[in-house]
């Protein structure tokens, strides 16, 4: 059995690929503004190594106001087919531009039109003006590729704590919880 966490983290996830019926990269992202008033939302996880899980936003959205305001994240993953979750809380940083511009190259056309389209978490006032938006962008950048918006980026969540959760008979479920210290994980059980 894995005793990093990063590596078994892995191993879990290429497991999700083969079970979930879709989006097993899905994840729920937790975060709170200055009031410490919790939100939470999904978003899909982009890549992670032994620095962390990134996902990529609308740097204007209410979750960006929320990492502004309070670095700090925790991260849900459910994958019901395995009846898996994995925990991990952490604090947030934006990734550089170089990873931003390369993972942002690598979404459809379409998709790159729609970060520029969207004002992410503000009010919209009915479906045409976002119709219109997607097709304004789409003139603007007829014949050239399509650049990253200024406010669209990843963040990346450098984990603190990760916590393996595996159903177990009767509720007797197995917790792995594994905590940074330094450069170093410690790890421990949980009662279920
Ligand atoms: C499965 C799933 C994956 C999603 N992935 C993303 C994502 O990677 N990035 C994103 O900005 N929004 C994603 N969304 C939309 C968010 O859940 C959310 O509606 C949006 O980001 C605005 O959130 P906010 O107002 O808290 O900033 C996803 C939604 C679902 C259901
Ligand atoms: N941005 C938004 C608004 C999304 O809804 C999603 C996924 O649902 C993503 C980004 C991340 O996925 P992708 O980069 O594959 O579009």
């Amino acid at each position: 059995m894995s005793t990093d966490p990063i590596t078994l983290f892995s191993e879990w996830l290429v497991e999700a690929e083969a079970s979930e019926p879709n989006d097993p990269n899905a994840v729920a992202l937790a975060t709170a503004n200055a009031e410490g008033q919790p939100a939470v939302r999904m978003v899909l996880l982009k890549g992670h190594d032994a620095t962390g899980f990134i996902f990529y936003t609308n740097q204007q959205s209410r979750k960006a106001d929320d990492l502004t305001a309070d670095p700090k994240a925790a991260l849900l993953f459910h994958w019901k087919s395995l009846r898996r979750q994995v925990r991990v809380e952490g604090s947030v940083s934006v990734v550089d531009d170089a990873t931003a511009d390369a993972y942002f190259a690598s979404r459809s056309r379409v998709s790159q039109l729609a970060a520029w389209a969207s004002d992410q978490s503000r009010p919209l006032p009915d479906h045409g003006t976002l119709s219109a938006r997607l097709q304004e962008v789409t003139r603007r950048f007829e014949d050239m590729d399509v650049p990253r918006p200024p406010h669209w980026s990843g963040y990346r969540v450098s984990p603190t704590s990760i916590e393996f959760w595996r159903d177990g008979a009767h509720r007797l479920h197995e917790r792995r919880l594994f905590t940074r210290e330094g450069d170093r994980w410690s790890e421990g059980l949980l009662y279920p």
